[in-house]
């Protein structure tokens, strides 16, 4: 099982927000916050080990803490985010989260770590429907399928996950915390239940 020691969680930020009107969604305000604060406030208690993953407005985001971007150019999706995290970061094991679900479980990390074994590569969170894949616990040797992965013009995460050993993390009985807020009228409507 991964110890907090090895473990280091990562917000990716790094997408375009194309549906977001390009606007950086993590920086978008949801009640008078800035969305990543919303997640940052979740995550925080949970672990001391938080960095950012962000292509745009770097300076921004490195006053919630440390940034790195993507090594990788053209916004390969998530997964260049998870290839640069693993460069970036010598953890063994490496949580996800995106920086636009703004209400994560409060008891996250303990249940992706305890779901792993000594033989896991990906724990992915499940809502009870669909499996959520990035919001996910995974481990570093995974870095050269990924490589071969996107080397080979892939960029399908979950196509990824299955050429690995990947577990699923059941928070069926939390379905509403991956809420994903991709458009501005979703972040409104959100906004208004709160
Ligand atoms: N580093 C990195 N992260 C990405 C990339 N594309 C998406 N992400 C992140 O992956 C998570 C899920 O992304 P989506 O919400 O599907 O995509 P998005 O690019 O942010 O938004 P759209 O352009 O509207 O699809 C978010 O946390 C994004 O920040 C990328 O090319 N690089
Ligand atoms: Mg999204």
């Amino acid at each position: 099982m991964p110890s907090a020691e090895q473990t280091s969680w990562v917000i990716l930020a790094g997408g375009q927000a194309s549906r977001m009107g390009g606007n950086d969604k993590g920086l978008v305000e949801l009640t008078g916050k800035a969305m990543i604060e919303h997640v940052i406030g979740t995550l925080s208690p949970q672990t001391s080990s938080i960095t950012i993953n962000a292509n745009r407005n770097q300076e921004r985001y490195s006053q919630y803490g440390s940034v790195f971007g993507d090594n990788i150019q053209d916004y390969p999706g998530p997964l260049g985010g998870i290839h640069a995290a693993i460069h970036h970061l010598d953890d063994e094991w490496i949580g996800f989260v995106p920086c636009d679900c703004p209400q994560l479980p409060h008891d996250l990390v303990e249940r992706m770590a305890n779901a792993c074994s000594e033989d896991t590569d990906i724990a992915v969170a499940h809502d009870g429907e669909h499996i959520q894949p990035v919001v996910t616990l995974l481990h570093r040797r995974i870095l050269p399928k990924l490589e071969a992965f996107l080397a080979n013009g892939d960029r399908k995460i979950i196509l990824l996950y299955r050429q690995c050993n990947m577990i699923t993390v059941d928070f069926s009985d939390q379905p509403n915390a991956f809420v994903n807020l991709n458009t501005p009228e979703e972040l409104q409507q959100f906004g208004q239940t709160l």
